[in-house]
């Protein structure tokens, strides 16, 4: 079955490995980006759908929703993987900070849901199976669970992301699964120095940087079930048994 699936934040590590595992497999590709990276690009040349969408703007929300509701008759996956991991201590005033996760962690999949639901619904009904078989994920993190003492306001933007997923998933059944995926250390950023990869890691009773095949390989299963909704599958490692 050919699926057209949405993913925000493209432009590299997991979205872009999302975007590009998805169309080898021949799934049309809506991808949206903020900076232009030469990755965006090749996703061109592999024949994704690019999007500028600042996740800050809800006017580009807007318009990103109507560009897709009058151009793609078709849509019957959402991955919500475009994320800020904004420091408490970034400078930014406690308000700026936590309106900021908050915008893009639970406001702008909020508005994108609510406006694509009807897109993502129709898709389900042309399937034999109709019953889930259309999807939305939301990229949560671990933290949603535990808390972060250097990321409040991120933490808590992904625990009300979570949130959505039990209330979209009422919501849209039974057509559409919401779940989200809960990821801890998949990937490290290349300003990470050794000290801090030393920390990372040893929080996990499997200290590994899992990598992006770990989330590759949870979204497929999720995208083929017909039976799972409203959960959070973690993919941390173990670190709540540390
Ligand atoms: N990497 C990891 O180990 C972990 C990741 N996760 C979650 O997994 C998902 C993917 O993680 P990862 O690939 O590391 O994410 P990144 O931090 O690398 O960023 C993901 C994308 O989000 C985009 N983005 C950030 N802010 C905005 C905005 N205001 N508007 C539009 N796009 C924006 C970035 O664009 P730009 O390039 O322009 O900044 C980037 O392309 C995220 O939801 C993250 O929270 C959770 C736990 C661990
Ligand atoms: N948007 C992002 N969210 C998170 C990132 C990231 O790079 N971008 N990284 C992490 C860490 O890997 C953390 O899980 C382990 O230190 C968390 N969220």
């Amino acid at each position: 079955m050919e699926r057209t699936i949405l993913i925000t934040g493209v432009g590299k590590r997991i979205g872009y490995a999302l975007a590009k595992y998805y169309l080898a497999q021949g799934h049309q590709v809506i991808g949206t980006y903020r900076t232009h990276y030469d990755s965006i690009e090749q996703l061109g040349k592999l024949g994704a759908s690019l999007h500028s969408c600042d996740l800050t703007d809800p006017t580009a929300i807007d318009a990103l929703v109507n560009h897709i509701n009058q151009h793609h008759d078709s849509l019957d996956t959402i991955i919500h993987n475009a994320s800020d991991w904004l420091p408490d201590n970034s400078g930014l005033s406690p308000a700026e900070t936590m309106a900021r996760m908050m915008q893009i962690h639970v406001s702008a999949p909020y508005q994108i849901n609510l406006a694509l639901a009807p897109l993502l619904i129709n898709a389900a009904k042309t399937n034999d199976d109709s019953i889930g078989a259309s999807n939305i994920i939301h990229m949560t993190d671990f933290v949603a669970e535990k808390g972060s003492k250097k990321h409040i306001a991120y933490a808590a933007s992904k625990a009300a992301l979570h949130n959505m997923t039990l209330s979209f998933a009422s919501l849209l059944a039974p057509h559409v699964k919401v779940n989200s995926i809960a990821p801890a250390m998949i990937l490290f950023n290349e300003d990470d120095g050794e000290a801090y990869k030393a920390k990372a890691l040893a929080k996990a009773i499997l200290p590994k940087e899992a990598g992006n095949a770990e989330i590759m390989s949870l979204v497929d299963y999720l995208l083929g079930s017909h039976y799972v909704t409203g959960r959070s599958y973690a993919v941390d490692g173990g670190r709540h048994l540390k």
